[in-house]
This record gives structure tokens, sequence and C-alpha cells, in this order.
């Protein structure tokens, strides 16, 4: 049948109707702000410096056009986005003096988004995993042959721990590395189908090496879970003899990268290939054990603190998305109207839509900035470490880190759904970005420590502290000082304009107190009739629910305690108020346990859920001021509906144009 004329032209003929200049709606959002948006910038990155780097790095990619991508990547199949990936890839590496390397809270991050965008790659791994497990577990002179070669592209790395029939339970991970004193070398082995790795990213297809953990076994004795370094590919990419290695196939998400699996035949490396940092085997098989049992899992640690900082920013950026998205979206669709007869409004105007929006805006603010502050702690804790065995950090780190995972990721992806759901049907279509992070977010709910199980892991120091608090000789970290302080009977919130922060905090560890004694009673009681397993898997899930309830305490003293730095008057306003809303929020969505022998009183939590209402009314000026205060550029949000000029009909249609299906 003929037509008059293709679904191209007619797109074409669409585009005229682009607008020159910004969405009217957006513009009089930013005129409105209470704040000057460069110094709230300025807050939020900490300093002007940062905030022009930013810049910097923005303007260099996109002055550079082996970054251009020829067609939008979501129209591509897999095996086209593992190329463009892989290209882009090879154009970040070969541009890496456009950043500091070393920085992977903000540059490193910025970078790899601004030129790949939003998901995991050939070299994801690389730089997520594997060179931080080199600079982890390498003895310092050693350090510079392996990382040399991995900077300088001689060998591309990734991090292979799970198993097909184990991951969480590193105990009883099956690949065996058995030391054979004869020739000074490990033999890896794959000794059932279930001790197959599985899912290590990069592994599929370009991976050269990885850091390998396995069992070891020396003068005929099992030392427990140890990384080594293992060779799989030659020089000419082909699986080294007894190593056979391939995809695992498309995922829900990060489909550009090539997560693989490996299966080892006896397979020799040398002796020096175990990573000895912190435990040994002497050339004649002696065991020499670590300064602290759990510093073999050292990169995890650090990956999942650099995951929070990693995982806060997407959901700032889904933030940043929808709210713009509902500062413009009003007249093409009736939605209603609040007052017959005024038309129509934005649907930024809706209780129920800001409701939706400005928690999660303020939910992305608080774990971005600490983990700042934690980064340093790690570098701390490390430098103790290594400044000889002052371990005493260690199980506070863990916690926390294990704890701040579980915690951020689930309420990273469940925030992004939130904001999706925000923009309507727009939300659904992969334009909008929200497919993808929220692809990619959820992926962190399980991958670097599975989150029940890190949960759990935080609940285990809870209740070594509380047993400690009982005994009436407690050693505290400082993370858990507030669980020796005497009880409290009543909450002291009132209403949002009034209470201060210091109620705040009181009521938030006197409810956390509380839920940790109950539950350390419980297990207790159990323990009494019960193996202490049995006793623990009783009571696991209030064991969460009180680790749940400690990462949000610490979370909302930490977003009040940063609001404090603010200097700037009028972004301190603004900022305080997130920060109780943050609180709030949290409140209402645990009223139960705020509630529980009438702690919070009915009069309370209605205030607590008035209070909610007025902030959102409060901060609904400034809600676009705020999400432009990320100070994130286009090419790094990547959505349609997040565009800062607010055009977002004439993008999306197109968008729409580029599918192929319009192309015939
Ligand atoms: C350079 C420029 C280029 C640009 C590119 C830049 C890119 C990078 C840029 C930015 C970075 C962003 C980074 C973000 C993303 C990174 C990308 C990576 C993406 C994908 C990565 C995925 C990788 C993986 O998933 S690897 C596999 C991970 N696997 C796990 O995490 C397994 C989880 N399980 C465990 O960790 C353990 O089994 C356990 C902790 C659950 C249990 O330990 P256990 O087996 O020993 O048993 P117990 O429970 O009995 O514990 C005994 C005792 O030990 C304590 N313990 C346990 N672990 C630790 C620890 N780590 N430290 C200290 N103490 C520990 C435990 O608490 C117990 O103590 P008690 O006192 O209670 O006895
Ligand atoms: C996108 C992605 C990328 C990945 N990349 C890598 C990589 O590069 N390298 C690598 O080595 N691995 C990688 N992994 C694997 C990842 O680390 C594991 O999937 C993760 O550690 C969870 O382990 P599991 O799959 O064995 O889950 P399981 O441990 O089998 O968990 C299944 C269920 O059992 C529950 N459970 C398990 N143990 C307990 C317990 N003790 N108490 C209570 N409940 C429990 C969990 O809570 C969960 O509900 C990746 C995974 C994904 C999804």
């Amino acid at each position: 049948m003929e037509r008059d004329s293709s679904p191209s032209d007619q797109f074409h003929r669409y585009k005229n109707l682009i607008q020159n200049g910004d969405n009217p709606d957006i513009t009089k959002e930013r005129q409105g702000a209470s704040f000057n948006l460069y110094n709230m910038q300025c807050f939020v990155y900490e300093n002007d410096h940062k905030l022009q780097r930013r810049q910097e790095i923005l303007e260099f990619v996109e002055s550079h056009r082996e970054f251009d991508d020829p067609v939008h990547p979501h129209f591509l199949n897999r095996d086209e986005q593992i190329d463009r990936a892989t290209r882009k890839c090879l154009a970040m590496v070969d541009n890496l003096d456009a950043i500091d390397v070393t920085d992977y809270f903000d540059e490193a991050p910025l970078y790899q988004l601004l030129t790949i965008g939003r998901e995991l790659h050939c070299l994801s791994l690389h730089y997520g995993m594997f060179l931080p497990t080199i600079q982890v577990h390498t003895e310092k002179s050693l350090i510079l042959g392996p990382f040399q070669m991995a900077a300088s592209k001689a060998i591309l790395g990734t991090f292979a721990q799970t198993e097909l029939g184990h991951g969480s339970n590193l105990s009883k991970l099956e690949t065996t590395a058995t030391y054979d004193a004869t020739t000074k070398e490990f033999v890896i082995h794959t000794p059932t189908m279930s001790a197959g790795k599985w899912w290590p990213g990069g592994l599929g297809k370009s991976a050269n090496y990885a850091a390998v953990m396995a069992q070891l076994y020396t003068s005929g004795e099992s030392k427990g879970p140890h990384l080594f370094m293992v060779q799989l590919r030659d020089n000419a990419h082909a699986p080294l003899p007894g190593v056979t290695v391939g995809d695992i196939g498309p995922k829900l998400g990060n489909n550009a990268n090539d997560n693989g699996f490996l299966i080892f035949d006896h397979y020799r490396i040398p002796r020096r290939n175990m990573f000895m940092k912190y435990s040994k085997v002497e050339a004649d098989g002696t065991y020499i054990p670590p300064p602290h049992a759990k510093l073999g899992f050292g990169a995890m640690v650090l990956v999942r603190l650099l995951m929070i900082r990693d995982q806060t920013c997407q959901l700032g950026a889904a933030a940043v998305i929808a709210i713009r998205y509902s500062a413009v979206r009003h007249s093409a669709v009736r939605q209603g109207e609040i007052n017959e007869g005024e038309g129509e409004v934005q649907i930024l105007d809706y209780r129920t839509q800001q409701y939706r929006l400005l928690p999660q805006l303020a939910r992305s603010f608080p774990s971005s900035q600490r983990m700042r502050s934690r980064n340093s702690t790690s570098k701390y804790v490390t430098k103790q470490i290594n400044n000889n065995a002052n371990m005493e950090l260690l199980p506070e780190l863990h916690a926390l880190s294990s704890g701040l995972k579980a915690v951020i990721t689930w309420e990273v992806a469940q925030g992004i759904e939130q904001l999706r759901l925000s923009c309507g049907g727009h939300g659904y279509s992969r334009a909008s970005a929200f497919p993808d992070m929220y692809a990619y977010a959820v992926g962190g709910c399980t991958y670097e420590g599975e989150n029940i199980v890190m949960l759990l892991q935080v609940a285990r120091f809870l209740m070594m502290i509380a047993k400690e608090v009982r005994s009436g000789n407690p050693k505290l970290a400082e993370i858990a000082e507030y669980i020796a302080k005497p009880d409290a009977v009543t909450a002291r919130i009132s209403s949002w304009k009034t209470c201060s922060d210091e109620d705040i905090i009181h009521d938030f560890e006197a409810v956390t107190r509380k839920l940790i004694f109950a539950t350390f009673d419980r297990l207790t009681t159990l323990e009494r009739t019960m193996k202490k397993k049995e006793a623990w898997n009783a009571c696991s899930i209030d064991l969460c629910k009180a680790a749940r309830m400690h990462v949000k305490t610490y979370l909302v003293k930490n977003f009040l305690a940063r609001v404090r730095t603010c200097e700037d008057p009028a972004s301190r306003t603004v900022m305080h108020t997130l920060a109780k809303l943050y609180a709030f929020d949290l409140i209402s969505g645990g009223g139960g346990h705020f509630m529980k022998g009438g702690f919070l009183s009915e009069k309370q939590f209605n205030e607590v859920q008035l209070g909610i209402y007025e902030m959102l009314a409060a901060i609904r000026p400034d809600s676009v001021a705020l999400a432009d205060s990320w100070a994130i550029s286009d090419l790094e949000l990547r959505s349609v509906l997040g565009r800062r000029d607010g055009n977002v009909y004439p993008a999306l249609l197109e968008w729409a144009q580029q599918s192929p299906l319009n192309q015939n």
C-alpha cells in the first residue's frame, strides 16, 4: 500500500514545532527559588573547585567526537551495545588525562557517566573491583608490577568470586587452590559443577586476568577462601589450556557488560600469584595467617563504600528528571483542575505528586554527602591496618559499609521506581532513563553482598554491642555510643517548625535502642532452648529491622549535622527543611516502631503527618532549583524527560524517530 509520507517525514513535520529557548514553566520555577543556585551547588559538592571540575570534564567529553553516539544506545541489540560500550571504553581510557583517576567519588564516576552512560560495561569490574583488589591486597613492593600493567591496558581484569552454587556464603566456595611445593605453584581447580564461577563482570569476552577467590589448601590443610591473580587468556585473547570461559547471557539490565562463567581444570599458577599482603604461603608450603581473619574481604568493604555514593547519585538524577518533568507537565493532557475554572496546573502542584518526589529528593542528599567522610574513615582504617595490625576499627567499618550498602541500594531502587511512577506513561519509556536506572540500582541490591545478608552482618555487630552494654562494660564504637544511653519513655517530637535537631535525634536513637534491646532479649531467650544458629534464624526478621533502623538513625543524624555546616543562610534554611522532611517521612513510614509502647503519642504522630504536608508546601517553590543544585548536565542525565530546558515533547518525538521500526 502506498503512503503519503514515511514516518520519518511525519516526524520532521513535527520537529518544526520544537520550541526555541527554555520551557516557560521551568524558567518561572527557577526564577522563584529562594536561594542562590551557585551557593547551593557549592554546598552540595563541598566547594567551587569540585563544581568547576564537573564543568571542565563535561566540556572535555563534549568536545571529543569519539564519545559521540551515532545511534541512540537504546535502539541497539546486545552485540551492538557491547561494541558501543567497548569503543567508548577505549576512548575513555585513551583520554584519562582529563580526570584525576584516583578520585573514585567524583571525577572517575562522572567521567564514566558522561562517556558511556549509566550501565556496567567491559571495564566496570576492572576499575570497580580488580584494581581496588590489587590496591588492597598486594604488597607494596609488588603493587607497581600488576597495577602498572593494568593501568597500561596490558591486562584487563575482573573479580571472580561467586559460583553457581554459592555467592553470599564465602566459606562454602568450592573452587580450590592447592599448593604444590615441588613446583612452587598453585593448582586452581573446579571440582564440581556448582563450583563454576558465575557472574563476574567482563569475564565473558573481555578480561584476560581475574582475581579469583578459592579455598586454599597447603600442606594438606584447608585454610579458607583466599585471592589469587590468574591469567585466563593468552596474548591472542584465546582461553589458556585448562580454562573454560564464556558469557552468561542477557540479564535484567547492564547488558553491555559481559558477565561470565569460568571453569578450571587443574590450572597451574606461580606461587607469587597469591595475593599475599595479609596471609602468605611460603615456598615450602608453610601458611602465615593474616593479622585479622577477615582482611581477605577488604576489597569488598571498599567497593561497598564506593557503591553507596554511586547509587545515591542515581537517585539524585532520578529526582532531577521527575521534578523537572512535573514542572512542565500540565497542558498537553488534562490532569484536572485544583480550582474549577482556573485552568490546569503543573502536576508539581499536586500534594500527592510532591509526596512522591520530594522525600526522594531529600533521600538523595545525605548519603551522597556523608560518604565523603566515610571514605576518609576507610582510608584511615586501611592506614591503621597497614601500620601494623590495629584492627579495632574493622568491625565498625564492616558493619557500617554493609548496613549503608543494604539500606541505600534498597531505598535508591524503590525511590527510582516511585519517581518513574510519578511521570506516568512517559516514565515507562526508556527515553525517560528510569528503566535503565532501575535496572542498574536493583542490581546493587544483590551484588557486593545480598542486602539481607548484609543487614544480618550489621545485626551481629549490634547484638555484640547490646551484650556489652548489658554486661555493664561496654567498649563502644562511635556509631554505637547511643546504644548505651539511658532509656527514654516519651518522644520529644512536636511541630516541624518548633522541634529541634536534638529532639529528632533523641527520638530516633530511643526507638532504635528499644528495637535493638527487644531483639537482643528475644534472641537470648530463644538461645536458652535452641542452638545459637537456630535462635538467630528464628528472630532474623527482627534482627534485620533493628539493623535497618540503626542505619536510618545514622543517616538522619548525619544529614542534620551536614546541614549545620552550610554557610549560606538561604541554602541552609531549605536544606534544613529537606532534612526534617527526610526524618519525618521515615517516622511516618516506620510509625509502628515509633508508636510502640506509646513512645510517640497519637497527637505527636498527627503532628508528624501534618508536618509532612507543610514541609512539602514549603519546599514546593524551590523544588526545581533544588533539582538543579545537583548540577547534572543533560549528557550525564541521558533523559528526554529530565532535559534542563524542559522541552520534553519535541524531544520525545525526536527520540522515537530513531526507532529502527520507523526506518522503513
Ligand atoms: C579510572 C577511570 C576510569 C573510569 C572508570 C571508573 C569506574 C569506577 C568509578 C567509580 C566507582 C563506582 C563504584 C561503584 C560500582 C562498582 C562497579 C562494580 C559492579 C559490580 C560488582 C559486583 C561484584 C561482586 O558482586 S563480587 C562478589 C561479592 N560477594 C559478596 O559480597 C559476598 C558476601 N558475603 C560476605 O561478604 C561474607 O560471606 C559474609 C560477610 C556475609 C559472612 O562472612 P563469613 O563467611 O566470614 O561468616 P560470618 O558471618 O560467620 O562472619 C564471621 C565474622 O567475621 C566478620 N566479618 C565478615 N566479613 C567481614 C569484613 N569484610 N570485615 C570485617 N569483619 C568481617 C563478621 O561480622 C563476623 O564477626 P563476628 O564478630 O560477629 O563473629
Ligand atoms: C549484576 C550483577 C553483577 C555481579 N557481578 C559479580 C562479579 O563481578 N563478581 C562476582 O564474583 N560476583 C558477581 N555477582 C554475584 C553477586 O555477588 C551475588 O549474586 C551476590 O553476592 C548474592 O549471592 P547469591 O547470588 O549466591 O545469592 P544467595 O546467597 O543465593 O541469595 C538468595 C537468597 O537467599 C538469602 N540468603 C542467603 N544467605 C542467607 C543467610 N545467611 N541468611 C538469610 N538469608 C540468606 C538471600 O537473602 C536471598 O534472599 C554479580 C551479581 C549481579 C546480579
